[in-house]
């Protein structure tokens, strides 16, 4: 089989995974290779920060597939990471010094996590959490450690929290939890939830050091207040995993710069997943999202486009966190929303919260309302999309306005 045939993965989390299924799903008959640098068959991130690390979901329900579809699909597994691609003769070269040609190479190389540029950071005692061997390492410490203390209340901060078993402290350097991601009103809910369930949530503090000796005793926080701990989780965030493609001389902006076809600068290079920048038509800009909805549709997205059949990427983002015993799901994207509008039934923590820009709705975080967030996704599907006058005359009953919407449609 010659390299005209041949399509390369690099990376093999939830979005490289996705593209080599895919090909396989649309016909693709070439050579499939997908480079990985963690040992064994792909896994899911998602349980890591909750069943996983509760002790309650198992190693292999974390796997994508079994060893058995990777050989049945004829894809090849490769563990190693690529040190360098070189563009002109279509190869990459792994660190061992194994050399892959390729027809399309795709870069699914994901993000890492930011650490904390602070003294006292690579204290022993201070863990991070993005790989299986991460969650095992926090499930070990976590056992014998009397003071717990999170530093981020992110998405990852605020999900090992609800799922340690145990209260800890969190502590968010902006005034408001999962500021990034929700509105204000979620950000109080969840705030409010996380401190009924037993935990500690110090807003608008930042880490200043880290102390310890063999190990970490101590966070000080930008007031200078100084908590106890043995175990501190760093949980702020993450930056996109770029190097190889601005080595290879690719534009890199906020990660790899991509087209509407997730197509690099050069056209049998794609990016796809937590590490590409991408023209987003919900936020009219080029924007990064870090989600498993992005990584598997901007997989699938480019399978369809190396089997002949591009299509520009137009996936409604969503997302969803398990956290403090109640499910938030986000349909839709908050940037430039200048209007929110509650509805449902907050007392009971039922309620969904709709963001318009310039009267169109434009994003719905559902909290335990599992139907709103249905309903949202199927009224972004379709044109037009809802205007707040329309929803308020449906007194923003999500699962109304459908059905009337339905109806004119
Ligand atoms: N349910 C989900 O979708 C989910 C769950 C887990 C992880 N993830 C992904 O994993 C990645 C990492 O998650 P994350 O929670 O680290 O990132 P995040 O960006 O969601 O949250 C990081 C938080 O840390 C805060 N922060 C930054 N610097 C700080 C400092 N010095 N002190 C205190 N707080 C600080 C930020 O303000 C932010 O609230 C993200 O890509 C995230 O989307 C997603």
């Amino acid at each position: 089989m010659g390299a005209e045939n041949t399509v390369l993965v690099v990376g093999s989390g939830q979005s490289g995974f996705q593209a080599v299924a895919s090909l396989r799903d649309r016909g693709f008959a070439g050579r499939v290779v997908l480079i990985g640098d963690e040992p064994g068959v792909p896994y899911q991130r998602p349980p890591l920060s909750k069943a996983y690390l509760a002790g309650t979901a198992g190693i292999e329900q974390l796997h994508l597939r079994g060893e058995d579809f990777f050989a049945e699909k004829d894809i090849e597994l490769v563990a190693g990471r690529v040190a360098a691609i070189d563009r002109p003769a279509s190869r990459v070269r792994l660190e061992d010094g194994t050399e892959l040609a390729y027809d399309h190479l795709v870069l699914a190389t994901g993000s890492r996590n930011r650490t904390l540029p602070v003294p006292g950071a690579d204290l022993p005692g201070v863990l991070t959490l993005r790989t299986r061997d991460d969650a095992d390492r926090l499930r070990a410490s976590l056992s014998d450690a009397e003071h717990v203390v999170v530093v981020g209340g992110g998405f990852i901060g605020l999900e090992f929290a609800s799922h340690a078993g145990r209260p800890v402290t969190i502590v968010e350097a902006q005034d408001r939890l999962l500021n990034r991601v929700a509105t204000p009103e979620i950000s109080a809910c969840f705030a409010d939830l996380h401190r009924e369930a037993g935990h500690t949530v110090l807003l608008g503090q930042g880490v200043s050091a880290l102390h310890g000796d063999s190990r970490v005793r101590e966070v000080e926080l930008s007031d200078g207040t100084r908590l106890p701990a043995d175990l501190v989780v760093v949980a702020v965030g993450v930056v996109p995993e770029t190097t190889l493609a601005a080595e290879a001389g690719l534009p890199v902006d906020n990660g790899v710069v991509v087209d509407a076809h997730l197509r690099t600068a050069d056209e049998r290079i794609f990016a796809i997943g937590d590490c590409a920048s991408f023209p987003c038509v919900q936020a009219g800009a080029a924007t990064r999202l870090e989600s498993v909805q992005n990584a598997v549709d901007q997989a699938r997205c480019v399978a369809a486009a190396i089997t002949g059949t591009p299509e520009p990427y137009a996936s409604l983002p969503w997302f969803w966190t398990d956290q403090a015993g109640a499910k938030l799901q986000i349909a839709g994207l908050l940037s430039g929303a200048d209007k929110t509008v509650v509805a449902g039934d907050r007392a009971a923590g039922k309620f969904s919260v709709l963001s318009f820009r310039d009267d169109v709705l434009i994003a719905v975080e559902s909290v335990n309302k599992p139907a709103d967030h249905i309903a949202a996704r199927r009224l972004f599907a379709a044109e037009p999309k809802p205007a707040y006058a329309d929803l308020e005359a449906s007194e923003f009953n999500l699962k109304e306005h459908l059905k009337v919407a339905s109806t004119r449609g």
